[in-house]
């Protein structure tokens, strides 16, 4: 990162008041009435309707609309296991986000907690104030134990963002990519970098779209995941390949796909150069990618390219899929967020793609044109219709797979 965006970056949370994100009373505080129904006396008369009934929650607190956004600080982006503290202003980002594009309140939660059961205790410990748990930032191979078994203890949604939602994001990029470089999804091969949260997750819902799992190359630090290994966890087995290639270099000669989900620069120029002809780079580790844009661009023209930040073309990062999936999800009170709407997500999102921008798009990024095509192959964070077409879609299917504990919502398509 140049060093102007960095010191601007510091000012950014540190001005004019620390941190992103603020609470907001939303009842009038104005006077003694006002207080003597917000606080005692009145506010007994809400203690006991949930008494009566819990779900009163719902109608009388902020519960439904609230999200706790919750991380050990293991696997904070690509900087490995920085901490809970230091993970606070990714989660507060998340918060923002959450705020800015579906309108939905964070509380985020830094938890000091090396073992997945004090996690899961935590976290199931503080549920009742949330309506859905999103969890951040958790390494490989503890993140799968938590979220199934937060899932199994709770009745609210529990996501893992940087399994689900990236692994979202990367089917609606690659449908796309694939259909512009003229190739088929059950045809591409395909290799992966980092089988973790991101890479395991990403790789099976590519193969629920159709993948065969034999078209995956997968790797972690120790090189390719083939069937000979001794040392893998039982996620990674599911993709052990039958394979002689061992390392990086090997494995992507001839390759149709690169998803780096990893750590920066692990992608050579030499390694561009020795894939298929018009290929596809999603090189999404943040902050820095496995190859940088400009030089995978000077190494060859034929390459449809995409990073994970928000400062070049094809932004392919979750902050696409988490704050319509829970719009979608909080309005019809879904107990879980599962295949059917993560699927229904990506039908959504990548349509978006593929339709005339509307005129505040490019506006908001300073552009006179944008259409479908190589660096633009799916939606612009900025662009309104996320929130119109997201969470009805992720609404519905929730419905239709029987995981809703409401209607449709009557005030749908949502407005930003
Ligand atoms: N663009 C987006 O929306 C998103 C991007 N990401 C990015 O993906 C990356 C991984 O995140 P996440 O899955 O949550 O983290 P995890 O800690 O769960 O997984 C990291 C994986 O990277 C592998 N790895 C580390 N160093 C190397 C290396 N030198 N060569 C090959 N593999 C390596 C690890 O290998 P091993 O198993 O051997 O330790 C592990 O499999 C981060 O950079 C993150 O920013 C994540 C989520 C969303
Ligand atoms: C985007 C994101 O969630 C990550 O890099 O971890
Ligand atoms: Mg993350």
């Amino acid at each position: 990162m140049a060093e102007d965006l960095k010191q601007a970056a510091l000012d950014y949370h540190a001005n004019p008041k620390p941190g992103k994100i603020a609470i907001q009373v939303t009842k009038p505080t104005a006077n003694q009435r006002d207080l003597a129904l917000a606080y005692s006396p009145g506010v007994a008369e809400p203690v006991r309707a949930i008494m009566a009934n819990p779900a009163d929650a719902y109608r009388y607190t902020a519960k439904g609309n609230l999200v706790g956004v919750i991380s050990d600080g293991t696997a904070v982006l690509g900087l490995g296991n920085a901490g809970p503290l230091a993970s606070k202003p990714v989660m507060e980002g998340k918060g923002v986000l959450f705020k800015r594009f579906a309108d939905i309140d964070v509380f985020d939660i830094e938890v000091d907690a090396k073992e997945p059961e004090a996690f899961i205790d935590t976290v199931a410990r503080i549920a009742p104030t949330f309506g859905g748990i999103n969890l951040e930032d958790i390494a490989a191979p503890h993140c799968f134990e938590i979220e199934r078994k937060l899932s199994e203890r709770l009745d609210i949604p529990v996501f893992h963002d940087d399994q689900h939602g990236t692994a979202i994001i990367i089917a609606v990029g690659l449908l796309n990519a694939l259909e512009l470089q003229g190739k088929a999804l059950d045809e591409a091969r395909i290799v992966t970098v980092g089988a973790g949260a991101a890479g395991i997750a990403g790789m099976r819902l590519l193969v629920d779209l159709g993948v065969p799992r034999e078209n995956i190359l997968l790797l972690d630090s120790k090189g390719v995941i083939h069937s000979g290994r001794q040392d893998l966890n039982a996620y990674k087995a599911e993709f052990a390949a039958a394979t002689d290639r061992r390392t990086l270099e090997d494995a992507i000669a001839g390759a149709d796909v690169f998803i780096g989900l990893s750590k920066p620069d692990l992608l050579s120029p030499e390694m561009l150069r020795s894939m298929a002809d018009r290929p596809v780079v999603f090189a999404l580790a943040n902050p820095d990618p496995e190859i940088r844009p400009e030089l995978a661009h000077s190494v060859r023209g034929d390459l449809i390219m995409a990073t994970g930040r928000s400062d070049y073309p094809n932004q392919v990062n979750n902050v696409l899929g988490f704050p319509y999936i829970f719009r979608g999800a909080l309005d019809v009170r879904a107990t879980t967020i599962n295949e059917a709407m993560k699927i229904a997500c990506v039908e959504a999102l990548r349509g978006i793609a593929q339709e005339p921008v509307p005129a505040e798009v490019l506006a908001a990024y300073g552009l006179e044109s944008l259409e479908f095509g190589p660096e633009y192959m799916i939606p612009k964070p900025l662009d309104p219709r996320l929130l119109e077409r997201v969470p009805p879609a992720v609404a519905r299917a929730a419905i239709d797979s029987g995981v809703a504990t409401l209607p449709y919502p009557a005030h749908y398509p949502a407005q930003s």
